[in-house]
């Protein structure tokens, strides 16, 4: 079976020095894919070069099926939404100057998928989902905890319907009250609705508790997995 995701020999350099060095893995619909390693090794290199938000100097990356490297954004424009990103700064991904009623949604807005009467419903139930109180809406990411936010930032990264989500130390910032909670709700999603994920994450007491597999990287390469 076509895997959900699937990177081959992915080459990221900045300059002469090279980022991410001919790494290549597949991610399943419904699996968690973890990329460990220490800071400085690559992971998040790849992890903007797998979402297209910096194009990979070589390699390819085949979502769906499809190869995205060569790929004009246009021709990406309607695959984004199935691919998203959530980061490791749950303040980071919300605008402060926007309700969080508003960033949630705004995917459905920009994606032609608005209307009056069941838009604001189904805003209610991606907040409802990810266990925030629909009132929650009503705030700015600043009246919210970390935990909190990191949740609203998932609420609008569903709210474009995606297959694959791709984590990138999505827990770190969170104080470790709060990290087992957020963690349970992404296995729950990825239960309900058979996402994939690429999860990104240093820790590896965290790793081995959440993902399927695992795969190691060291000064851009994979050193095992
Ligand atoms: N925009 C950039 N310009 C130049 N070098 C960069 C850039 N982004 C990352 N690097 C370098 O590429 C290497 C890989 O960085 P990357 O952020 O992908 O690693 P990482 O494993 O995600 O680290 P961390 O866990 O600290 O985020 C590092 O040596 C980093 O300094």
């Amino acid at each position: 079976m076509t895997p959900l995701l699937d990177v081959r020999e992915l080459v990221v350099r900045y300059g002469d020095f090279t980022a991410v060095d001919r790494v290549s893995f597949p991610v399943g619909a419904g699996e968690t894919l973890a990329l460990n390693g220490p800071s400085g090794c690559g992971k998040s290199s790849t992890a903007l070069a797998v979402l297209q938000l910096r194009r990979p100097d070589a390699g390819e990356v085949l979502f769906e099926g499809r190869e995205l490297t060569t790929l004009t954004e246009r021709e990406l424009r309607p695959i984004r939404p199935r691919m998203q990103p959530v980061f490791q700064d749950p303040y980071g991904s919300l605008s402060p100057r926007h309700r969080i009623r508003d960033a949630v949604a705004e995917p459905l807005k920009v994606q032609g998928r608005w209307n009056d009467t069941d838009g604001p419903t189904r805003v209610a139930e991606l907040l409802d989902r990810v266990g925030l109180d629909p009132s929650y809406g009503d705030r700015h990411p600043h009246e919210l905890s970390g935990g909190q936010c990191q949740r609203a930032g998932i609420a609008r990264a569903l709210a474009s319907e995606p297959r694959l989500l791709v984590l990138d130390e999505p827990v770190s910032a969170l104080d470790p009250s709060v990290r087992a909670g957020v963690l349970n709700l992404l296995a729950d999603l990825q239960d309900d609705l058979g996402l994939g994920y690429l999860f990104i994450c240093h820790d590896r007491a965290v790793v081995r508790h959440f993902a399927d597999r695992a795969i190691e990287m060291r000064e851009g390469r994979v050193t095992s997995g």
